[in-house]
């Protein structure tokens, strides 16, 4: 039995009557279908709809206690009033719901949170812990992935995946904290030892608005969700890194920056090899410090930065410098990114990159270069219901870098593909438009010769193609084979 009085005991909000405090609690829910007898709904706020309209529903299916605004109206269930009603159904929630794993970090920036997750997931587990990730590619541990759907779920998915996990024996997780999942208050409650940044870069300005609201919705993670004797393990060779070591400084954080400017494992070298690259990392310390090399076996300046930021949280929660280095030469590649799906006939590699911002593209881009003998190929398009103005951005980074660019389609969602593609083909000077993202990877893989590359960009795991409010199985590996054969 879970006493809602126990539950909400100390906590800062004003309780109503209206309902039995000793009633016992069933479970949580922030969407009125979901609620059942014994349930405490959140009602918040949202785009599209107010989730106080759902309140009287909520409490006929038997809600026993509400969480929203003090402005809000809630009859035949005590209302737990707040200003903050996504905040503070967090922490009540994440009373309900703990224990959790006992060592639990997360990560933030525009690109490489699920990349650098999904590489600290590896190295717990290469030290023998049990260990957990939550984010893209949705609850990963050692022997199961299943999906959410969202990057950073929903506060009541988090929480109980997060208690569920802790159920399996799992004691070590790192969760992706997406600016929309901050901003919404998603990924609360429970203690958060260390938070990771990796860059700061255009997308998603449709919901932030500008580039330092964006940034703002960020650094939650730094300011509020890691705990106040916490670490921030942060890139240091982003345009915003200043600013975020300022920031979490000022916080009292203990900071490890890792990168070229890094202090606390500085990148002395960076030298790619055919299967992946050979890092020189310089760690400060006693007799002028130590200098280790690591074999990563991943391509790519920005999966060394990933792994990086990743050795960074496991060493800042207690991992030991050198082990955690020495492993970093056993990870396996990260599921869609830059991930080598096939070689075709004529002998060409084809790659597939999660790349979905300009600046993606462009890291994407770079990472293959080293690669290339004759042309890059790259095809990408953008999606519809997200961010307009990065649009004609990748097309200009694509035309820039590529030696052949492709515009086709991403998930277009409520939008004309055609649209869309013209408004990436607008930066792409010299592009060829392809409708249609099979036709498009079967042209791109025909056109390519034995030195050239091709890179299929923007859609990395996704199994489907969102069209209209339609998911048609699709996944750019599998096609790309398909192409290939
Ligand atoms: C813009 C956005 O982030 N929207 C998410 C957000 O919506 P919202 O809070 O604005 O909610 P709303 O739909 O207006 O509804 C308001 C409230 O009423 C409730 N409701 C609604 C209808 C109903 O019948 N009954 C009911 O109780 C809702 O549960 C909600 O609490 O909360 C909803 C419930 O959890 C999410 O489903 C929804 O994700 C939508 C589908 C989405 O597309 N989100 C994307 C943009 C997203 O979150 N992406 C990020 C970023 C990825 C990245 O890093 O690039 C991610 O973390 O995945
Ligand atoms: N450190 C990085 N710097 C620049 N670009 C990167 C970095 N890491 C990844 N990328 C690019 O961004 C793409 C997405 O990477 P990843 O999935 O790890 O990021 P993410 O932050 O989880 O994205 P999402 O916002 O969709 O959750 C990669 O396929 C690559 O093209
Ligand atoms: N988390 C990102 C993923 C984008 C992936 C791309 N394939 C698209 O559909 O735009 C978003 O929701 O904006
Ligand atoms: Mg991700």
């Amino acid at each position: 039995m879970t006493r809602l009085a126990g539950l909400i005991e100390g906590l800062d909000a004003v309780v109503s009557d209206g309902g039995a405090l000793d009633a016992n609690v069933t479970g949580f829910a922030i969407d009125n279908r979901k609620v059942a007898p014994g349930t405490v709904f959140g009602a918040f706020q949202g785009l599209r709809v107010n989730g106080e309209d759902y309140i009287a529903d909520a409490v006929k299916s038997g809600a026993i206690a509400v969480v929203a605004r003090p402005e809000a109206k809630v009859e035949g269930a005590i209302h737990i009033a707040h200003a903050n009603p996504r905040r503070l159904f967090a922490q009540l929630a994440a009373r309900y719901f703990t224990p959790f794993p006992d060592v639990t970090v997360a990560v933030t920036g525009t690109n490489g949170k699920t990349s650098t997750v999904e590489l600290t997931r590896q190295l717990w587990r290469m030290m023998g812990h049990h260990a957990a990730s939550i984010g893209t590619l949705g609850v990963t541990t050692s022997v199961d992935q299943v999906s959410t759907g969202l990057t950073t779920p929903d506060i009541v998915t988090f929480l109980s995946n997060m208690s569920g996990l802790r159920r399996e024996g799992i004691t070590h997780a790192a969760f992706e904290a997406s600016s929309h999942g901050l901003a919404q208050y998603r990924t609360e409650g429970l203690p958060v030892l260390a938070g990771g940044f990796t860059n700061l870069s255009r997308d998603h300005l449709d919901y932030h608005g500008d580039m330092d609201s964006y940034f703002d919705a960020k650094m939650r993670l730094f300011d509020e969700v890691v705990g106040a004797d916490g670490a921030a393990v942060v890139w240091a060779d982003d345009a915003w890194s200043d600013k975020v070591i300022a920031r979490v400084t000022k916080r009292g954080l203990r900071v490890l920056s890792v990168g070229v400017q890094g202090q606390a494992l500085r990148l002395a070298n960076r030298t790619p090899t055919q299967l992946g690259q050979t890092l020189e990392i310089e760690v400060p310390g006693e007799a002028g410090g130590k200098l280790y090399k690591v074999n990563l076996p991943l391509i790519g300046a920005y999966q060394a930065a990933n792994a990086l930021t990743a050795a960074g949280l496991v060493i800042a929660t207690g991992g030991d410098t050198a082990k955690v280095l020495e492993l970093l030469g056993r990870v396996q590649p990260v599921r869609g990114r830059l991930e080598r799906a096939v070689i075709s006939k004529a002998g060409a590699p084809v790659y597939v990159d999660y790349a979905h911002t300009p600046d993606g593209l462009r890291a994407a881009i770079e990472a293959l270069r080293p690669h290339t003998k004759g042309r890059l190929i790259a095809l990408f398009g953008a999606g519809g219901d997200r961010d307009v103005g990065k649009r004609p951005l990748m097309g200009q980074v694509a035309a820039e870098l590529a030696d052949h660019v492709i515009v086709t389609d991403d998930n277009p969602r409520s939008e004309e593909p055609s649209t869309i593609r013209a408004a990436v083909m607008a930066g792409a000077t010299g592009a060829q438009e392809i409708g249609g993202r099979r036709a498009a990877i079967a042209a791109a893989i025909a056109q390519a010769g034995a030195d050239d590359i091709v890179l299929l960009a923007g859609k990395g795991h996704e199994q489907g193609q969102i069209i209209g409010d339609r998911v048609l199985p699709f996944d750019d590996v599998t096609v790309a084979r398909e192409c290939a054969g």
